[in-house]
């Protein structure tokens, strides 16, 4: 197993993937640690929808819906395994939306890096119709929940290297109080 440090740097996303996926159970022992990230007042204000199979192509009609168009989109069928990422606002409590928002991007991030830490290959998508009725309709989300998209995981190809990203020039994003 790598490091935290050495997986954050080896991640990279992958646009296309094979149809292999992980399973129900090797993805809850991710989530297990994904759900560890920081929380304010551990509300705990996110959860996952897993679509595979012919959920897939639910969710492509609703895509289309949202755009006015008939039939279903083809485009979640690019990836086995889609993780619906929904933030769950708590309306009792006084942390603000924006930062339950923050915690549940927070475990998104973190599902991502520990599926490729795993092997797996994962793109986060989103469009103009991930807020959309059609699209809470199809995921039943509440009144007070809203999608930060999908984690798009699948295999990763083995005729495609690795292509590690440019390091980031770290010192440009760090500076002291003005
Ligand atoms: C919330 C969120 C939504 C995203 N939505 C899209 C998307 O719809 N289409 C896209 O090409 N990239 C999208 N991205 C960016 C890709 O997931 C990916 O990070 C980007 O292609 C850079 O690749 P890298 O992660 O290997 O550096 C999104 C990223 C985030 C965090």
């Amino acid at each position: 197993m790598t490091s935290a440090y050495e997986a954050a740097r080896a991640r990279r996303s992958w646009s296309r993937v094979t149809d292999e996926a992980p399973s129900h159970d090797e993805l809850v022992r991710i989530v297990s640690a994904a759900g560890r990230v920081a929380d304010h007042s551990s509300l705990r204000p996110w959860r996952l929808i897993e679509l595979r199979g012919d959920d897939r192509l639910r969710l492509g009609r609703a895509l289309n819906k949202a755009e006015g168009k008939r039939g279903v989109s083809t485009k979640p069928l690019r990836a086995p395994l889609l993780i619906a990422v929904v933030a769950s606002y708590s309306k009792k409590s006084k942390v603000p939306r924006w930062e339950q928002e923050a915690v549940a991007s927070g475990v998104a991030h973190m599902v991502s890096l520990l599926l490729d830490e795993a092997g797996w290959g994962v793109f986060w998508r989103t469009g103009s119709a991930t807020r959309s009725k059609p699209i809470a309709k199809a995921h039943k989300l509440g009144k007070r929940e809203e999608l930060l998209g999908w984690l798009y995981v699948g295999g990763k190809p083995l005729d495609r290297d690795s292509g590690r990203r440019k390091a980031i020039d770290a010192e440009a994003f760090i500076s002291r109080m003005p």
